[in-house]
C-alpha cells in the first residue's frame, strides 16, 4: 500500500513497540508523518525501534525529539500513569493515536495451567491494555483532544485455541473492553477498535510447536501466516481520518482463517 503523509500531526504512543507488531506499527505510523513515542517493557529494544524511525530521539536526545524511546511495564499502574506524564512532558501534548501491542503468551493446556501463568497473562494482554487505554483517554479528555486508540486482540478472542484459556481469555477481554470505551468516548471524538491478528510471523509465533504451526497454516485460506506488516497497514488505516467513522469495530487480519 502506498504510505501517505495522512499521519504529518498526529503524535502516536505505541506499547511493545521493541519488537514485532508493535516495532511495524511504529515504522509504519512514521513513514505517514507520526511523532512515535515507542514504548517497551525491554528499554533497549524500544531504543533500536527509534533507530529504525531514522528519528533522532530516544530518552538521552534533547525533549521533543522526532521520535523518543520509552520504557514501562504496562501491567503497572504506575508505570502507565508515569509513562503518560513523561511523552506529554516531553511532546507538550497528549498522544493522539495509542496503539496497545504489548502482549505476552504462557501456554499451556487447562488441566494444567497455573494461576501464576493465568494472573500474568490477563495483567499484561488485558489490565494493561485497560491501564493504557484509560490513562490515554484521561489525558486526552482533560485536554479536549481528539484521538484513536487501537488494541491488539487475537482472532483468539474470537473463536479459542488449544492451550490458551489464558490468553484467549485476554484478547476477548480486549474486544469487549475496546467496544465499551467506543461508547464511552464517542462522545469525545476518541475512537476505539481492535485488531484481531490471525497467525503473524513474529517472536512470538516462533515458540509454537512447528506440528501445530502446520495444522493451522493448513486451515488458512490464503495459505501461509502473516507478516507484522500486514497488520500495521490496518492499524494505520484505523490510525488515521481515513476511518473517521469507525468505531468499536474488530478488524480481522487473519487470511481469511476463521471468517
Ligand atoms: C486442528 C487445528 C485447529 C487450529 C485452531 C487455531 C485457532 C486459533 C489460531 C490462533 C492464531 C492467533 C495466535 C496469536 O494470538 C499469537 C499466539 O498466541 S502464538 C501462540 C499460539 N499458541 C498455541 O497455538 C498453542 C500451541 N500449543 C503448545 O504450545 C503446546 O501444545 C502446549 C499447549 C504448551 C502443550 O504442550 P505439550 O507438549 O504438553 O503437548 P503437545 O504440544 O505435544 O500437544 C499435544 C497435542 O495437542 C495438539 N495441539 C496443541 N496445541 C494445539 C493448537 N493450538 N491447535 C491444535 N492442536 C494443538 C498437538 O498438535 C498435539 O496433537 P497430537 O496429540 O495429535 O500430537
Ligand atoms: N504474532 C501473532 O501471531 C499475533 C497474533 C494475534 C495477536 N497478536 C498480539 O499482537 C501483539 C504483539 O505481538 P507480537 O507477535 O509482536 O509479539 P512480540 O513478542 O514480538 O512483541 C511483544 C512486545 O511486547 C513487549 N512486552 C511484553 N510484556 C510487556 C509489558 N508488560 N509491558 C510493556 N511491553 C511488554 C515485549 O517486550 C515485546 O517487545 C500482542 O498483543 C499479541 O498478543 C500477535
Amino acid at each position: 500500500m502506498a504510505s501517505q503523509l495522512r499521519l504529518r500531526s498526529a503524535l502516536a504512543l505505541v506499547t511493545g513497540a521493541g519488537s514485532g507488531i508493535g516495532r511495524a506499527v511504529s515504522v509504519r505510523l512514521a513513514r505517514e508523518g507520526a511523532t512515535v513515542a515507542a514504548c517497551d517493557l525491554d528499554r533497549a529494544a524500544a531504543c533500536e525501534t527509534v533507530c529504525l524511525l531514522g528519528g533522532q530521539g530516544s530518552e538521552e536526545a534533547a525533549p521533543g525529539g522526532a521520535h523518543a524511546a520509552f520504557q514501562a511495564d504496562v501491567s503497572e499502574a504506575g508505570a502507565v500513569r508515569c509513562l503518560l506524564e513523561q511523552v506529554q512532558a516531553w511532546f507538550s501534548r497528549p498522544p493522539s493515536v495509542v496503539v496497545s501491542c504489548a502482549g505476552i503468551t504462557r501456554d499451556e493446556f487447562l488441566l494444567r495451567m497455573s494461576e501464576d501463568d493465568w494472573d500474568r497473562v490477563i495483567a499484561v494482554n488485558l489490565k494493561g491494555i485497560f491501564l493504557v487505554t484509560q490513562a490515554a483517554a484521561q489525558a486526552l479528555v482533560s485536554s479536549g483532544c481528539h484521538g484513536s486508540i487501537i488494541n491488539i486482540s487475537s482472532i483468539t478472542g474470537k473463536v479459542g485455541n488449544m492451550g490458551q484459556t489464558n490468553y484467549a481469555a485476554s484478547k476477548a477481554g480486549v474486544i469487549g473492553l475496546t467496544q465499551t470505551a467506543a461508547r464511552e468516548l464517542g462522545r469525545h471524538g476518541i475512537r476505539c477498535n481492535s485488531v484481531l491478528p490471525g497467525f503473524i510471523t513474529t517472536p512470538m509465533t516462533q515458540k509454537v510447536p512447528q506440528q501445530v504451526l502446520d495444522k493451522v497454516i493448513g486451515m488458512i485460506p490464503m495459505g501461509h501466516m502473516g507478516d507484522p506488516e500486514d497488520v500495521a497497514d490496518v492499524v494505520a488505516f484505523l490510525a488515521s481520518e481515513d476511518s473517521g467513522y469507525i468505531t468499536g469495530a474488530s478488524v480481522e487480519v487473519t487470511g481469511g482463517l476463521f471468517m
